[in-house]
């Protein structure tokens, strides 16, 4: 008796794994496939189709065989194309000839409607509701490096954080930092110089890694009072923690569950810890300065946040202006630099304005306004290498946006530079370097986004802007710029679009600069 009583216990047991499993695998099949396709569908109706996905992974495969395809296929001949989609996004361009400018595809369980129509693009750019959200793709593989601060937050949460952060860099305060991003220039101006000065005048340079500490030096200083001496830890841990999280963890990405201890997961971990720590440390001897830090630390301190919860408040916030405010200045300048040293013709035109507006005298911010050349010189370096590639969004509710209905989840990306290259909205020159069309007001304003659009626009913009303008103007009014046979020419998708092996430069000295008369012409042989 006591036996079949065991069996019997032992059959419910079975019986009760086997519902259990049965249900989980048809939570899955509802979660993975159903969900999606009911979303699919319902685009459909609309007349929006787009690639058929396959169970479970949706068009992933698709677009590796585009990745793979692209890097198999023969270069141009040594040329520049600056038309960076055929080797970033390949997958794209086919879809879009196949299914228009407006389609549906998916990764995993994701949706994603790609939208490249202006008047839909409009109506993203117009739309302030907190129902257009960022998109929650990739979150959880990027959760280490960015965490809950503003770049990746939504509704009140993100509201409160943009409440704190963007006056520190309003137009007034980003005036009173030129002083300390022409300090942090020098450095890199001096070590070049000297370099130049002893390889005989000419110098064969690649220039990412001085760029990049320019760039960090003026965030540590302006934004967190520190030197990028103390920041450099912090910077150098970001690039590894972005290195760790470029490509997506898809497991993570469909099943939401990100404790898998796999060697990439315990790495983005272990980097995570190391960066929370530094960025306590710089705020424990940060000083009584009013700077961004000072603005966070207020504000986290005057909520009623624990502890624990107001250090994450900091750390994310930190994390998140460190790697906003550095990596995307300096890819920009690279590709500014690169494009000058393929046009001499735009490096004359930006030095004789430096040398006329300047004069000799120090930059400030009104010379820096009055730079018309080099400000279109940098408008046209963002139209056509916008360091970010897509504007990404998610409808939070139901949402109606150009006259398409999009229902709750579903994530929104506009493609960045088929935006930018779009000929019936630029010209049939669209693919080529012409800073010239930007002597016209604002052209295209809701069709030009390296910088985002409507209510998450970069509030950066402005210091960016800055920062640019003082590095390209001092470099160029002191040295002419080649680009070197060692250039390769690969743009390449990290989180950011980057030239993949750098930029190399040749660089010659032309000025120098003469404190009683301002820069000197140097005599070349
Ligand atoms: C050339 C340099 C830069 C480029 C190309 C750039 C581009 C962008 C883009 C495309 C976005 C997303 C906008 C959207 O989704 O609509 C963004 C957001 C942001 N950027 Fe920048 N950025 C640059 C420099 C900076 C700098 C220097 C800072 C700060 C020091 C900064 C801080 C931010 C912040 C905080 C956000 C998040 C805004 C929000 O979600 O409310 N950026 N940036």
């Amino acid at each position: 008796r006591e036996m079949m009583e065991v069996g019997m216990a032992m059959k419910v047991v079975l019986s009760l794994c086997c519902v259990g499993a049965c249900s989980l695998a048809i939570y899955l099949y509802y979660t993975v496939w159903v969900v999606p396709q009911r979303l699919l569908a319902g685009f459909r109706r609309q007349g929006i189709g787009g690639p058929r996905p396959s169970f479970p992974y949706g068009n992933i495969a698709d677009m590796r065989e585009a990745v793979a395809a692209a890097k198999s296929a023969p270069r141009a001949g040594g040329r520049i194309v600056h038309d960076y989609r055929p080797a970033v996004l390949p997958f794209y361009d086919k879809w879009r000839k196949e299914h228009g400018p407006v389609f549906t595809y998916s990764m995993g369980n994701v949706v994603f409607l790609h939208v490249s129509r202006p008047d839909v693009v409009r109506d993203i750019n117009l739309c302030v509701s907190l129902d257009l959200g960022k998109s929650s793709y990739l979150k959880a593989t990027h959760e280490p490096l960015f965490g809950r601060g503003i770049l990746k937050s939504n509704g009140e949460a993100w509201a409160h954080q943009r409440k704190i952060i963007a006056p520190e860099f309003f137009l007034d305060k980003v005036k009173g930092m030129v002083d300390l991003m022409v300090d942090s220039a020098q450095t890199l101006l001096e070590s070049w110089e000297a370099r130049v000065d002893k390889s005989g005048g000419t110098l064969d340079i690649k220039i990412d890694d001085d760029i990049r500490a320019y760039s960090a030096d003026v965030i540590s200083r302006t934004c967190f009072g520190s030197s990028y001496v103390k920041g450099k830890k912090i910077f150098l841990k970001l690039r590894e923690l972005q290195k760790a999280v470029s490509k997506p963890n898809v497991l993570a990405e469909m099943t939401g569950l990100r404790f898998f201890p796999t060697k990439k997961n315990r790495q983005a971990w272990g980097l995570h810890k190391q960066v929370h720590r530094l960025i306590l440390e710089i705020v424990k001897e940060s000083g009584e300065d009013k700077n961004l830090l000072r603005a966070i630390l207020h504000s986290a301190s005057s909520s009623k946040l624990g502890l624990r919860e107001a250090e994450n408040f900091i750390v994310d916030n930190c994390k998140s202006i460190y790697f906003a405010g550095y990596e995307s200045t300096a890819v920009t300048a690279a590709w500014c630099l690169m494009l000058l040293g393929l046009h001499p013709e735009w490096q004359d035109r930006v030095r004789q304005e430096v040398l006329d507006v300047c004069g000799g005298r120090p930059l400030d911010s009104q010379s820096l306004q009055n730079m018309k050349n080099l400000t279109m010189v940098i408008q046209e370096t963002l139209r056509l290498y916008p360091a970010g590639a897509f504007v990404s969004r998610m409808a939070l509710q139901e949402l109606k946006l150009g006259g398409v209905h999009i229902p709750k989840g579903v994530n929104i990306y506009i493609p960045v530079s088929t935006m930018h290259l779009d000929p019936k909205l630029w010209g049939p020159d669209a693919k080529e370097f012409n800073p010239a069309r930007f002597s016209d007001a604002r052209p295209q304003l809701h069709s030009y986004l390296p910088f985002g659009a409507g209510a998450r626009t970069c509030l950066g913009q402005g210091f960016a802007t800055a920062e640019l303008k003082i590095l390209i103007s001092l470099i160029i009014s002191k040295f002419a710029l080649k680009l070197s046979p060692l250039y390769q020419h690969s743009p390449a998708l990290k989180l950011i679009v980057e030239p993949e092996f750098g930029v190399d430069l040749t660089l010659t000295k032309v000025h120098t600069y003469d404190r009683s008369r301002g820069y000197v012409k140097v005599q070349l042989n």
